[in-house]
């Protein structure tokens, strides 16, 4: 039997904080270690219509940090017009989004590759329909997860929060990145460290803030496998 690919699930304390960024820097780093190496966006909210055709900024961006071209239909299963949260714009849809059918497709693409980076949409707890969350989803792909703490105001608490809930959810909070989306958040460092010392968990990377983030020039550590 093919042995389980690494995968890790990439949440955030919010939507906005720069899962995708994080995410992409972190297919970079896994291609240091692995062949084939592929980013899932399981559900994608606020899609864009460029040149005829409808798409998802974050897919794009994540797979173009993976080496491996895989089905659109397992990389990003569910692709939604509104950005909102994704049970809002599955129901202007009439779509029912499962947690069921994301696993599937996870399932399926852990069979093409050899490392897989999961990027969630908003927090950790988003709803996918009216029973679901997508810590439902990451809970049963018994994934250790990554936390991008978006270093602004008010992340103390929404890392702390969220970290509570990943454990309580029984997952391994693998690490954080404290990723700057301000570019001039007030005592920085000091927030870092209380984070550093309240979070309990490997910090992967300070990522500063970028006018042009380039997800190729961002150096993080890799979760412990
Ligand atoms: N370090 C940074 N410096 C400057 N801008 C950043 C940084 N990180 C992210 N951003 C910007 O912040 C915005 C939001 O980031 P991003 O879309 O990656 O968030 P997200 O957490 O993936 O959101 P979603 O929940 O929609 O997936 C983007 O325009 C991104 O380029
Ligand atoms: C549209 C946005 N960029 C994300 N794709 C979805 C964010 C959902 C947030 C829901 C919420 O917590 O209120
Ligand atoms: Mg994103």
């Amino acid at each position: 039997m093919a042995s389980e690919p690494a995968c890790i699930f990439v949440t955030g304390t919010d939507t906005g904080v720069g899962k995708t960024l994080i995410s992409a820097a972190l297919l970079h780093a896994y291609r240091q270690h692995y062949a084939r190496v592929v980013g899932m966006k399981p559900v994608a909210a606020g899609l864009e219509l460029r040149d005829g055709q409808w798409v998802s900024d974050d897919v794009q961006a994540l797979s173009a940090a993976s080496s491996i071209t895989a089905p659109a239909r397992l990389t990003n299963p569910v692709a939604l017009h509104h950005a909102m949260s994704p049970h809002l714009a599955a129901r202007l849809e009439d779509r029912h989004v499962t947690v069921a059918e994301l696993l599937a497709a996870q399932r399926e693409l852990a069979t093409l590759c050899d490392a897989m980076v999961v990027e969630g949409s908003g927090g950790w707890r988003v709803p996918v329909n009216d029973t679901e969350t997508l810590a439902d989803f990451a809970i049963a792909l018994q994934a250790p997860v990554v936390l991008v703490v978006g270093m602004r105001l008010g992340c103390l608490n929404h890392a702390l929060l969220t970290a509570e809930a990943i454990r309580r959810d029984g997952l391994t909070l693998a690490g954080w990145v404290a990723n700057t989306v301000s570019p001039d958040m007030p005592v920085l460092a000091e927030n870092i460290d209380t984070l550093r010392q309240t979070l309990d968990a490997p910090l992967l990377g300070v990522v500063p803030w970028s006018a042009a983030p380039d997800a190729r020039h961002i150096t993080l550590e890799l979760p412990a496998p």
